[in-house]
């Protein structure tokens, strides 16, 4: 060990600062835990620099340009907008410059934190170092994160191709954007750069979301390829190669496809290498590091959160929830017990693909539930078609789907359409307040909105009790109708 480091000994040492890192870091240091913060790269991880951020920035310029080629049937003369890729690029920049000075060194230094801008590594297992800086701590945590993941597909290696670190800032705008991967990044970036004027051709080795609604996922596909998207999914691809001009996808069928850039959005590859996790004693793989359901990992003083933890990241809310969950087992629970008390796992988990329309689910979708519970699984169905701010509006593709136990208790849902990322929040109420379908039934929503839809879901559960041929009410009215 070099001697000429600064040196710390801290109660807590968080490597990454990305949105659990930051999360951790601003808790701890707020209510006067001293902690030191290690960032390699830019304050604010993938989300803020290559992620939700610019991701959502591009997504809003897709939508506008869209918008105008959709006002007929509205009454609205339709124009093909004129893009401009610079400006875009411009744009995107400007929202990450808007919202970076929450993520700033300054910022966390504010909060009391000491922040260190280099990699670090631990060196065993009780000390983490970078070039000019040497912890001990009684507690840390390695918030790492992910990165985009090469599928093993021959002739990738040989090709220049964006992941979602470069896809903001291409010199030059697509002609023809190629996409390996249907996941959310595959699904944003093809309708985005398709509404922005390119050719885009997504290929996926499997069926788009199919962990999604079947019915859910059909919907967000074929608006899509309504827009112009085409699909090769599931298809192999046998090779990828390059031209003077083009890039070449061909695929194991014998079609080719040629484009003019490559988008690789196939899934994410945990941080875990040159991190010292040997060295201290911490098990991790490929797949990210392994933890207990506390995200503690083999190491007793070393702990996970975020992308990084095996089986358990994938989401900024996700890395948040782990950072709150952490907070409280490290500063708010008793100590001496040696034990963490606030899970990480989660049943409750929503998420949301931000295309147009939306796809938005939490929880157990209708098949994992019946394969949980079998038959005592019930759900029960709105669709946009017969809501009439969606007709007014003439957006009526999609619905919403809620999956409930015997007892009428809300095990998960689906919504499809419009805004659904907003309206999933319904969704995460009733399941965070352990509601049965009959509470969501009794909510009163203001006409006209999407939402409605959600309770006349719920509502459809008691069509039959209210208003079928032997339903009491129809009984108690017959009755009364004697007196009257
Ligand atoms: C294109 C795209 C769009 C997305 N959109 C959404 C969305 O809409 N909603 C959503 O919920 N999620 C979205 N995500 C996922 C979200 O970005 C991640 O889940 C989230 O950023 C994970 O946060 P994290 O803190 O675990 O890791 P990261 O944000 O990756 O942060 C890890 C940080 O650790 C640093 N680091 C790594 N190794 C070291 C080291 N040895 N020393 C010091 N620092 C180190 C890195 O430089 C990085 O800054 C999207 C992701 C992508 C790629
Ligand atoms: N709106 C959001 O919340 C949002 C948006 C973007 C990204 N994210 C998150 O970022 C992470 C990464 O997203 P993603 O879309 O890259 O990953 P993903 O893992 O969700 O999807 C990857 C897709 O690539 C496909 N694939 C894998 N290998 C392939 C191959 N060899 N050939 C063709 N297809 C192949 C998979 O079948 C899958 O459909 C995820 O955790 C995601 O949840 C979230």
């Amino acid at each position: 060990m070099s001697t000429s480091k600064t040196e710390y000994d801290v109660d807590l040492c968080v490597i990454g600062a990305g949105s659990a890192g930051l999360s951790m870091v601003a808790g701890a240091a707020q209510i006067g835990r001293s902690v030191v913060l290690f960032e390699g790269a830019e304050m604010g991880g993938d989300c803020l620099n290559h992620g939700c951020v610019p991701s959502k920035a591009i997504l809003k310029a897709g939508k506008v340009a869209q918008a105008r080629r959709e006002g007929a049937s509205l009454g609205v003369k339709p124009v093909e907008p004129e893009v401009n890729w610079e400006a875009v690029k411009a744009h995107i920049q400007g929202v990450i410059a808007t919202i970076a000075p929450m993520d700033s060194v300054e910022r966390f230094e504010g909060f009391g934190a000491t922040v260190i801008s280099e990699y670090a590594h631990f060196v065993d297992e009780k000390t983490v170092e970078s070039d000019t800086t040497r912890v001990r701590a009684k507690r840390f945590v390695v918030a790492t994160g992910s990165r985009a993941s090469a599928p093993p597909i021959p002739g990738l290696d040989k090709v220049d191709y964006a992941t979602n670190e470069t896809i903001f800032s291409l010199k030059t705008f697509p002609s023809h954007l190629l996409i390996i991967g249907a996941g959310p990044i595959g699904l944003e970036m093809g309708q985005t750069f398709r509404r922005l004027g390119a050719k885009v051709t997504i290929v996926d080795i499997a069926p788009p979301l199919g962990r999604n609604e079947p019915e859910h996922a059909r919907v967000l596909v074929e608006a899509l390829q309504e827009e112009g998207v085409t699909f090769h999914a599931p298809a192999a691809t046998k090779e990828i190669r390059k031209t003077a001009k083009n890039i070449i996808i061909e695929l194991e069928n014998g079609t080719l496809i040629k484009g003019s850039h490559l988008l690789v959005a196939a899934g994410r590859a945990p941080a875990v290498d040159d991190l010292g996790l040997d060295a201290a004693g911490v098990k991790f793989d490929k797949r990210g590091i392994e933890t207990d359901g506390n995200l503690r990992t083999s190491n007793k003083r070393i702990y996970g959160a975020g992308d990084v933890v095996k089986g358990m990241g994938g989401l900024t809310h996700i890395a948040g929830f782990h950072a709150g969950q952490l907070f409280k087992n490290f500063f708010l629970l008793p100590q001496a017990l040696n034990k963490g008390f606030s899970s990480a796992k989660n049943d409750r988990m929503p998420a949301a693909i931000y295309t147009s329309p939306e796809l938005a689910n939490i929880g157990l979708s209708e098949a994992q539930a019946r394969e949980k519970f079998g038959d005592r699984v019930k759900t029960v169905e709105f669709h946009f078609d017969e809501n009439d701010r969606a007709i007014a509006e003439r957006s009526t593709k999609g619905g919403v789907k809620i999956v409930v136990n015997h007892k009428g208790k809300v095990l998960g849902g689906s919504i499809v359409g419009e805004h659904a990322g907003e309206m999933i929040h319904m969704l995460s109420v009733a399941m965070t307040g352990g509601m049965k379908l009959s509470k969501l039934a009794q909510i009163i929503s203001p006409y006209p909105t999407r939402s409605e839809a959600v309770k006349r879901a719920a509502s459809s559960l008691y069509t039959e009790d209210l208003f079928g041929p032997n339903a009491m009410p129809r009984k108690t009215a017959a009755f009364w109708a004697k007196f009257h």
